[in-house]
């Protein structure tokens, strides 16, 4: 049977920024090709030998740099929430080296609509899907954490210099306390 695009259980999306000021003015070479139809990227090494083949890699969907905020959203976010607001669970976390794009993805830009990032567009989304909803309660419960350099902080906590302990209990595995839970 043929699976729809959203219905694998992981889906590994890759999304390439555009060259920031710097690197336009320092003449940096693109080695990449983004193919969004294949869901590839083709990268070139600029120093090996002319018969060697390119690299290509494939995911479930690859974002170039001309791609937004709502794009982003719309083809890989919203049927996440979606799928969470008929009772699943979901999990959106973005990887990548220093300075390649996740905070703009997860956060965006937030006195500007059209560049806000995954974060308030998906509270957006589920407050909007709530409000619009009758005869039905939701609970909703939010957590900000930081983990950096092995110490977890409760970014929602009004000492956010106070560090989290991580602890593990037989019912729920391994959590923080968080300043709510205190
Ligand atoms: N898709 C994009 N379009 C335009 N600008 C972008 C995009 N992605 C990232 N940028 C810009 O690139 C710079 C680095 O991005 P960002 O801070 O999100 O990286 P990061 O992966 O969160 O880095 P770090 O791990 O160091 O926190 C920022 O100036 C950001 O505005």
């Amino acid at each position: 049977m043929s699976k729809g695009k959203n219905s694998e259980a992981v889906r590994v999306v890759v999304r390439c920024r555009p060259f920031s000021k710097k690197e336009e003015l320092s003449a940096c070479e693109n080695i990449l090709e983004v193919d969004d139809k294949l869901g590839q990227i083709t990268i070139r090494n600029p120093k090996a030998p002319p018969d060697e083949p390119m690299k290509v890699f494939t995911f479930d969907a690859v974002y170039g740099w001309t791609s937004t905020q709502r794009d982003v959203y719309d083809e890989v976010i919203r049927p996440l929430v979606e799928s969470v607001l008929h009772g699943f669970n979901g999990t959106i976390f973005a990887y990548g080296q220093t300075g390649t794009g996740k905070t703009y993805t997860m956060q965006g830009v937030s006195n500007d609509p059209d560049k806000r990032g995954v974060i308030p567009n998906s509270f957006q989304h589920i407050f909007t899907q709530i409000s619009r909803t009758q005869n039905q309660k939701y609970l909703v419960r939010s957590s900000y954490l930081e983990i950096y350099q092995e110490e977890i902080r409760d970014l929602l906590c009004k000492d956010n210099n106070k560090k989290l302990e991580l602890k593990e209990s037989p019912d729920f595995g391994i959590y923080v306390k968080t300043c709510l839970l205190s």
